[in-house]
């Protein structure tokens, strides 16, 4: 690999748009999620989280805009690309008839790792997300929050250095949160590019190097994650913006 790919985003957006019939959807975003980095983005309900994580793994096209995974067009991403990929986006688990652990086995199989290094591999997520009293469970029979630690767990087995997660905290207890937050972290120190999306502000700041917010598909600034009153400093960002959309004639024309 040169040097140049080494050092390429491991996910970008450049003002990427994607409307829905209604107009909802995502309308110009740019966006990067860097090698070592956790991105989160933040957005009330609706604000198009999920839209812009979709774009970004190749699920939805674009109207417009490029996108691109470790430096490839998602459009032209290959095999390869995509095997250094990790996402958890829609159900957390493939099939509920099947057991934690052949979930997570067939997680493996899907993003291409060697028959002989699957057993491992299963093993050390199970460990890691301390599923092991629950990977011979069905997955239909697992609680909300072990379904969500085998998806989070399948996600990450194959080591992906450009990670996707929506709200990967979902069901989670206290100790679900930490060993996702351990998880996260230690990945990201590894060199992994991770955009994560969440409503819970503290969590994100105990995580992410940069914080997005998103509103109405745009982007409208960045917290500090180490800044006081996350919940103040985000509400006064979607409350300007919502009120001087609501404020602009053409906008207003737009909408009728
Ligand atoms: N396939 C679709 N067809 C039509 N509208 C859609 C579609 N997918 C999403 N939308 C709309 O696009 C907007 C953004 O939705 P999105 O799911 O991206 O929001 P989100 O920020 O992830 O919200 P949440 O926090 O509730 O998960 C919403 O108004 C949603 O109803």
């Amino acid at each position: 690999m040169s040097a140049a790919a080494a050092e390429a985003p491991r996910l970008e957006a450049r003002m990427v748009a994607r409307a829905f019939r209604g107009g909802a959807g995502v309308h110009g975003i740019d966006l990067t999620v860097e090698p070592g980095e956790i991105h989160a983005l933040v957005g009330l309900n609706g604000a198009g989280k999920t839209t812009l994580m979709r774009l970004l793994l190749g699920m939805l096209r674009p109207d417009s805009g490029a996108v691109r995974v470790r430096g490839r067009d998602v459009a032209e991403a290959d095999a390869a690309t995509w095997a250094r990929v990790g996402q958890l986006v829609e159900h957390p688990l493939a099939y509920a008839e099947l057991t934690g652990r052949a979930n997570l086995e067939a997680a493996a199989r899907l993003h291409g790792l060697e028959p002989r290094r699957i057993p491992d591999a299963v093993d050390r997520v199970v460990e890691e997300f301390a599923l092991a009293r629950y990977a011979g469970v069905r997955a239909s029979r697992l609680s909300l929050g072990n379904r969500q630690r085998v998806g989070v767990a399948g996600a990450l087995l194959h080591d992906p250095d450009a990670v996707v997660l929506d709200e990967p905290t979902n069901g989670l207890d206290p100790a679900g949160v930490i060993v996702l937050r351990e998880s996260l972290l230690r990945r990201a120190a590894a060199g992994a590019g991770i955009l994560v999306s969440s409503h819970h502000l503290d969590e994100v700041a105990r995580v992410a190097d940069r914080i997005t917010v998103i509103n109405d598909g745009r982007v409208i600034g960045a917290l500090d994650p180490a800044g006081i009153d996350l919940e103040r400093a985000f509400f006064a960002l979607v409350h300007e913006d919502d009120r001087a959309r609501t404020a602009d004639p053409t906008e207003q024309e737009d909408a009728a």
